[in-house]
């Protein structure tokens, strides 16, 4: 990947954000127990949305939905909302184009992925500025397969081509491959491992608030009348690090009566922590059966953990 510094856009840009909302976005995604996958896909585009806002001025980001809650989401952020057309996501970022098109003729369009919870007003400002140097242009995802940003000086040039493999596709329309070092622009959250990468980068407040939601303040017990959750009166569980993979997130650890339970990346990624190592105690909820470790945190570090 080249450098890619913050600059300014060059040009008045008109940046198209198609997001499906509801019960069947991000179905790829298993979120931590006491998080609805809705929940967490309205606060991943809440947060890429906000981005967008503090980056270019919100009525020039055009958010395609008909979901009613990404709807309340995006016009409270001030953004422009055009109906999603429901027949997929090529369909919705062409209606969000044709709206740019009609509202703001020769203006410059940039259709983006609304499931980026790592974007920061920087990332996309740099990345409208190298967009600003050709006339179409796509930005590939971290994988290289993928497309985060679609970008044409003229909304008449932008012919998305989303999809498995649309990186390639994109190029292979005349839209020119920008490799910018951008890993917060470049991380989409499509899977548990994404989401994961992306908190390790730093993810916005709408989607760290919809994570620390899970389980919080409650213990997960278990009775001989079965399992329920109940409000926590009872002292954290807790137990030691005893392996942790920095790369995935994933690991385990030693409960004080010497069982050893792993974690996921993925709730590794929903904690407040940002490195661990063996030995290291943790407070933590286990999962059905007490077979994985679903929260862990430490006393005192994450916005949901104050002191005192
Ligand atoms: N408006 C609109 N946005 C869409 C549609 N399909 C996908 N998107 C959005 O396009 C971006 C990338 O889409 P995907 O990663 O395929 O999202 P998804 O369909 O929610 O996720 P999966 O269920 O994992 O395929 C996200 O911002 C989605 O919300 C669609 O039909 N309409
Ligand atoms: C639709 C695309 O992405 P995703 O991997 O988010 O489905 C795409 O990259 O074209």
């Amino acid at each position: 990947m080249s450098s890619a510094s913050p600059a300014p856009t060059g040009l008045p840009w008109y940046v198209v954000v198609p997001v499906k909302g509801g019960t069947a976005a991000k179905s790829r995604l298993h979120p931590p127990a006491g998080v609805a996958r809705e929940d967490l896909a309205l606060a991943l585009a809440t947060d890429c949305l906000a981005a967008c806002c503090d980056a270019v001025p919100p009525a020039r980001v055009v958010v395609v939905t008909s979901d009613p809650r990404v709807v309340a989401a995006a016009a409270a952020l001030g953004t422009t909302v055009v109906a999603d057309p429901a027949r997929g996501l090529n369909a919705a970022v062409e209606a969000g184009r044709d709206h740019v098109l009609t509202s703001s003729p020769g203006a410059p369009v940039a259709a983006l992925l609304g499931d980026l919870p790592a974007l920061r007003a920087p990332d996309l400002l740099a990345a409208l500025g190298a967009a600003a140097g050709h006339p179409r242009s796509v930005v590939p995802d971290a994988s290289g397969e993928g497309t985060v940003l679609l970008t044409a000086h003229d909304a008449e040039g932008l012919a998305p081509a989303f999809g498995p493999g649309s990186a390639r596709a994109h190029e292979q329309v005349g839209h020119t491959r920008l490799e910018l070092d951008l890993p917060r622009l470049r991380t989409d959250v499509d899977e548990d491992v994404d989401l994961a990468t992306a908190a390790r980068l730093g993810l916005g407040p709408a989607t760290r608030q919809a994570l620390a939601s899970a389980a919080h303040g409650d213990v997960r017990t278990s009775t001989g009348n079965g399992s329920g959750t109940v409000r926590a009166t009872l002292p954290d569980m807790q137990g030691s690090v005893h392996t942790f993979d920095e790369h995935s997130g994933a690991g385990s650890v030693l409960l004080d009566d010497g069982r050893e339970v792993p974690f996921t990346g993925e709730v590794f990624g929903a904690s407040a922590l940002r490195h661990l190592r063996a030995g290291q105690r943790l407070s933590l909820d286990l999962g059905p059966d007490d077979r994985v470790v679903e929260r862990l945190w430490i006393v005192g570090i994450g916005d949901d953990q104050p002191i005192g």
